[in-house]
This record gives structure tokens, sequence and C-alpha cells, in this order.
């Protein structure tokens, strides 16, 4: 039970402030300019940091995260990388950090070897996308001991079982605002607000909302209800423009920061 991730919330709670969350794939475009990206992150107001390991299958993922994370492992990107990442990423910042992964990078990897690794190279957290709450497996109470595990609750998820995984997500419940897959989108989903207000009497944990949240506009009117926002494919998107030379660090640290601002 990691305690970084709570504290911070208690702390933007004190100042009646939400989270920004952004999603990152590490090693994207490359490895050291990601480190500036996530640096420019954590100075544009960033409170917690998704950092996602690239994956080749990424099933929940819209094409932006699918181009990311094949940006990422085009460029030789895997855990013990995003390891050394996350260790340059310590010397400069100390902001919080949730690994995101699919079950299959970390089950090869090693459950135990993975939590252990990763804890030592400073993460806080890590949601695993496609392991249910349920799942047993060998190693997985070490890594929850060693890492805040994240857990997701989707519109479609029976309120009950929404009760079961809130009591046990760690660190915060992400709470996925539509149906589907991560990706821009236009209009906000209905089924968040909704999902947000049916688990806040628990007030188990902090309860972020991500997925489709493309602009500063929508994530204050998420800020308004959520303890969180998250956003990736907006800022994945940003981050493809400057890998093709299309922008820069500069507008994606202004686009960060707008989104940080409107958070606040
Ligand atoms: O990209 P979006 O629509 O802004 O959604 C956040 C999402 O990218 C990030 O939280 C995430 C990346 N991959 C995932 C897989 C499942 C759930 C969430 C994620």
């Amino acid at each position: 039970m990691n305690g970084k991730i709570s504290s911070t919330f208690a702390e933007l709670n004190q100042k009646g402030q939400k989270a920004f969350i952004p999603f990152l794939m590490a090693g994207d475009p490359f490895f050291e300019l990601s480190l500036d990206l996530i640096e420019a992150l954590d100075e544009s107001g960033a409170d917690i940091l998704e950092l996602g390991i690239p994956f080749s299958d990424p099933l929940a993922d819209g094409p932006i995260i699918q181009k990311s994370a094949m940006r990422a492992l085009k460029e030789g990107m895997n855990i013990d990388k995003v390891f050394s990442l996350l260790q340059r990423i310590r010397k400069r910042t100390d902001i919080p950090v949730v690994l995101f992964s699919y079950l299959n990078p970390i089950f090869r990897y090693g459950l135990e070897r993975f939590a252990a690794k990763a804890a030592d190279s400073g993460a806080d957290g890590v949601l695993i996308v496609d392991l249910p709450p349920e799942e047993t497996l060998e190693g997985l109470e070490f890594l929850e001991e060693k890492l805040d595990r994240i857990l997701l609750v989707t519109p479609s998820t029976s309120l009950d079982r929404r009760k079961v995984i809130a009591a046990k997500s760690r660190g915060f419940l992400y709470c996925v605002s539509r149906y589907g897959i991560t990706g821009i989108q236009k209009d906000l989903s209905r089924e968040a607000y909704e999902l947000v207000k049916s688990l806040e009497a628990l007030k188990k944990v902090p309860l972020c909302v991500g997925f489709g949240v493309s602009s500063a506009e929508q994530a204050k009117i998420i800020a308004s209800y959520a303890d969180g926002v998250v956003v990736g494919s907006a800022l994945v998107d940003e981050i493809s423009k400057v890998a093709e030379g299309k922008s820069s660090i500069e507008r994606f640290k202004d686009f960060a920061f707008s989104l940080a601002k409107s958070i606040h």
C-alpha cells in the first residue's frame, strides 16, 4: 500500500482542488523526448502521472494510443527500459506515477519481479487493464503490497460489483466514462456522472473519470463532480504531432497547462 497517491488527493482536497491525471506512453516517440514530455506535464501542473507500458495488442485502446504504443515499441521500449525511464523521472520530480499495463507484459516479466523493480524504480501504483479484480494470480498479493493497485469500473458494471471494486481499489478508482475504447470525443458521455454519483456515497476511494476527455471545457465539467480527471488520447495526439514535427513541446505544455487550470 503506497501513501503518495492518497496523500496527493488529501492535499488537493484541502485546497479544494481536483487531480489532473495525464496519460502518456513510456518511450513515445523516443526515450529522451518522453522524459522531456513527462517533465513538461509535471511543470504544467499534473498531479499524478499515468505511464503506459507499450504493448502490441492494446484491445481497450483507440488508434491514437495504439499508434503511440507502436512508436515506443519500434524504438525498442520494454519493461526494463520503462523502469530506467522511471528512475530518470525520479531524478527530476516526485510526482506520483501509476504504471498502466495490460496483463501480458507483466505476466511474462513475472508479477513479483515486476512489482519489486517497479517500486524500487519509483512507481507508486499500477493499473492492469485486463485483470479482473477477483482474479487471483501468483505474485499478485505481493504486487498489491508494493504498489497501489487501481481498479476500473465502467457504466456496464452492476451497482453491487461497483461497490466491491471500489472497496478493493487502492489510490483511486478509475471510472471509465463511456462504453468502448479510449480516444478523443467531441461530447462528454452522460454515463460518467451517473457512475460517479452511484459511488459517491461509499467515499471509499477518490473517484477519477477518464475516456474521451479531450478539452479544457470537458475537463472542467468532469472536475465539477469527480475527484480527478484522466486525459490520454488528446495529449498523446499532440505528442504524435510533436513526433511528426507538426507541434512542439511548448504547444504540448500549453495544452496540458490549460487542462490543469480547468481542473484545479
Ligand atoms: O485516451 P482517453 O480517451 O483520454 O482515455 C484515457 C486513457 O487513455 C488512459 O487512461 C488509458 C490508456 N490505456 C487505457 C486502457 C484502459 C483504460 C484506460 C486507459
